[in-house]
């Protein structure tokens, strides 16, 4: 058996009667693929670009106009090699990108967000610090004027996620993703508000927690429609209350920039952001690179396995999940991808309308017990069964 079939490829590959219940069962109603141009998938074909493009489903409200968009999600290997010189793995990194948000363009995507990290291998397992030589500014320098030129070329919003050299404080490097609105300008920047201490990802080592709070960006589409847009960088995907709080502040739309691998969280990854869109009432958007990146040295992350040099395969999956729970299919386990959605973020007031989460939710009850619980002096709720008491 081909070892990057999904579950999606098995569902697909059952007599259509059982495709259908196992698809409800598992994804929600069936969402629509929109048709693509023959001529555009035969010339990705060429270029080993997977293009997948759906619609989800949304009611027209009385009162209201739809508010239509298409989010594309970005997967990738890393075009270059870890141990070519770096002029020449940002510019091979920038060509294959290039092709692949022309390929979001082509697809009519009017927001559209990149990998974690996406100007580098994902190089914090090796814990090196001559990586932060490619760590670049957020609003200005090569990422930024090429993410610009290529939103206002194709007059659509494009989120970069990068590693961040803050040049305005002291250097330092961050976990971060640059906007630029559909004329090319910089609207702004967030960070990163979880970083892992699991397996070889080394995070620690380069870059410290956010501390920018969830910043909800609000931009607008070239077709008018205007968009409040969240970024909860990869691992911030394990903590509920980082998505709850970017929905708080009034996102529609989440994106989750991701690097991840397959030994590590693959049994989590449909879940989390799944989740996170139901719980939240939010288009969600999970995004993982592919490909296994070797680097030039070993390195060992302090869990008694021997030492290597890459740490495992990335394994794509890229998906979206509507407020009420339809998800996409996920794109390739291995391939690059570019995933397009048309949704009408509508679908976010109808969702609250019907599930009222956002009237159910307690928001006094768990202040208090954050409160309580951040306290030097907090002492667990707990009622001992009397047998245990001494
Ligand atoms: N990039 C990153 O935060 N990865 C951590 C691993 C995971 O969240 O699955």
């Amino acid at each position: 058996m081909n070892q990057h079939r999904n579950v999606l490829d098995v569902v697909d590959s059952l007599p259509d009667e059982q495709r259908k219940v196992l698809y409800r069962e598992l994804y929600g109603p069936e969402v629509e693929s929109i048709e693509l141009d023959t001529e555009l998938i035969s010339r990705l074909e060429e270029k080993e670009i997977e293009l997948k493009a759906y619609k989800m489903q949304c009611k027209l409200e009385e009162l209201r106009d739809p508010r239509v968009v298409r989010i594309a999600a970005i997967q990738n290997k890393f075009a270059s090699s870890p141990s070519a010189p770096f002029a020449e793995q940002w510019q091979i990194m920038s060509q294959r990108m290039a092709e692949l948000i022309d390929t979001a363009a082509a697809a009519g995507a009017h927001i559209v967000c990149l990998q974690e990290c996406w100007t580098t291998a994902f190089v914090m397992a090796t814990r090196e610090k001559i990586w932060n030589a490619m760590a670049v500014p957020a609003a200005y320098g090569p990422a930024a004027d090429f993410i610009s030129a290529k939103a206002k070329e194709h007059r659509m919003v494009i989120l970069s996620p990068i590693l961040e050299r803050d040049e305005a404080h002291a250097d330092t490097i961050h976990n971060a993703t640059a906007i630029f609105n559909a004329a090319g300008q910089f609207v702004g920047k967030t960070r990163k508000n979880h970083i892992p201490r699991v397996g070889d990802f080394n995070e620690a080592n380069y870059y410290t927690e956010a501390t920018d709070g969830h910043p909800v960006f609000e931009v607008l589409c070239s077709n008018g429609v205007v968009a409040r847009i969240g970024v909860n960088i990869c691992f911030g995907r394990h903590h509920p209350l980082n998505w709850l709080s970017y929905s708080l502040n009034g996102a529609e739309v989440i994106f989750n920039p991701s690097a991840t691998t397959d030994g590590l969280s693959e049994p989590l990854w449909s879940i989390e952001a799944r989740n996170a869109a139901i719980a939240n009432s939010v288009y969600t958007v999970a995004i993982n690179r592919v490909g296994t990146e070797t680097f030039p040295r070993e390195f060992t992350s302090g869990d008694m396995k021997p030492a290597h040099k890459d740490f495992g395969h990335f394994y794509g999956s890229s998906y979206v999940t509507a407020p009420n729970g339809q998800r996409t299919p996920g794109l390739s386990r291995a391939e690059d991808g570019v995933l397009v959605t048309e949704v009408d973020l509508n679908l976010q007031r109808q969702t609250r309308d019907a599930w009222m989460f956002n009237v159910t939710m307690r928001g006094e009850l768990y202040r208090d017990m954050l409160q309580k619980y951040c306290e030097a002096e907090f002492v667990p709720q707990r009622v001992v069964d009397p047998a245990l008491k001494r």
